[in-house]
């Protein structure tokens, strides 16, 4: 018997970005994230065109048991005084979990639970970040560079982008002099 071995997807992890047959791609524009950031008018004048931040992921099944992987790609850049930041959600099966690798540039990991309670981690090359059941996550980009984050997450956990509405996240990440400081917007 002949034995072969196969050449399986790479990432590149200094970058995030996959080589594979059939990346799958997803922008998200500043146009699409009405209401995301405070300051309204400052958003309204930027372009609604610029990608704020991509995804890229290996095309795997949705279906019970499988899992998936992809790299979030988020711009550095701010709304007003706010740094960009991925929409965020909870997953629809609220008992999944997930993981975050931070591979470049720095940023913060947002992770609100269920009752209410904020985390915030700091994502760097190297971190590693669990998401547990039951918590919404956003990435934020506090940083000069672009921010990538890999993440494996089960296919069937799904996005609820509309929990959290009409409040949103808890905490909004203002710059302030060459860092950041996190502001509560409701208890
Ligand atoms: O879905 P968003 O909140 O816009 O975040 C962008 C992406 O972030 C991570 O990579 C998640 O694993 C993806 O499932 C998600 O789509």
């Amino acid at each position: 018997m002949q034995l072969t071995s196969l050449i399986p997807p790479q990432v590149n992890l200094a970058d995030g970005c996959f080589t594979a047959p059939d990346v799958q791609h997803k922008s998200t524009l500043l146009g699409s994230l009405a209401g995301i950031f405070a300051d309204h008018h400052s958003w309204q004048a930027m372009p609604a065109e610029f990608a704020v931040y991509s995804v890229e992921m290996l095309p795997f099944a949705l279906q019970e048991g499988e899992l998936l992987v992809g790299t979030t790609h988020l711009q550095p850049g701010k709304v007003g005084n706010e740094f960009f930041m991925t929409r965020g959600h909870f997953h629809q099966r609220r008992e999944q979990a997930e993981f975050y690798f931070g591979l470049r540039g720095s940023g913060l990991l947002l992770l609100q639970h269920q009752g209410g309670d904020c985390t915030l981690e700091q994502v760097f090359t190297g971190s590693v970040h669990h998401i547990p059941p039951f918590t919404a996550h956003r990435l934020i980009n506090t940083g000069d560079h672009i921010l990538s984050a890999l993440a494996v997450w089960s296919a069937i956990a799904g996005h609820d982008y509309s929990a959290l509405q009409p409040q949103g996240f808890k905490l909004r990440i203002f710059a302030d002099g060459a860092g950041w400081r996190a502001e509560a917007q409701y208890e």
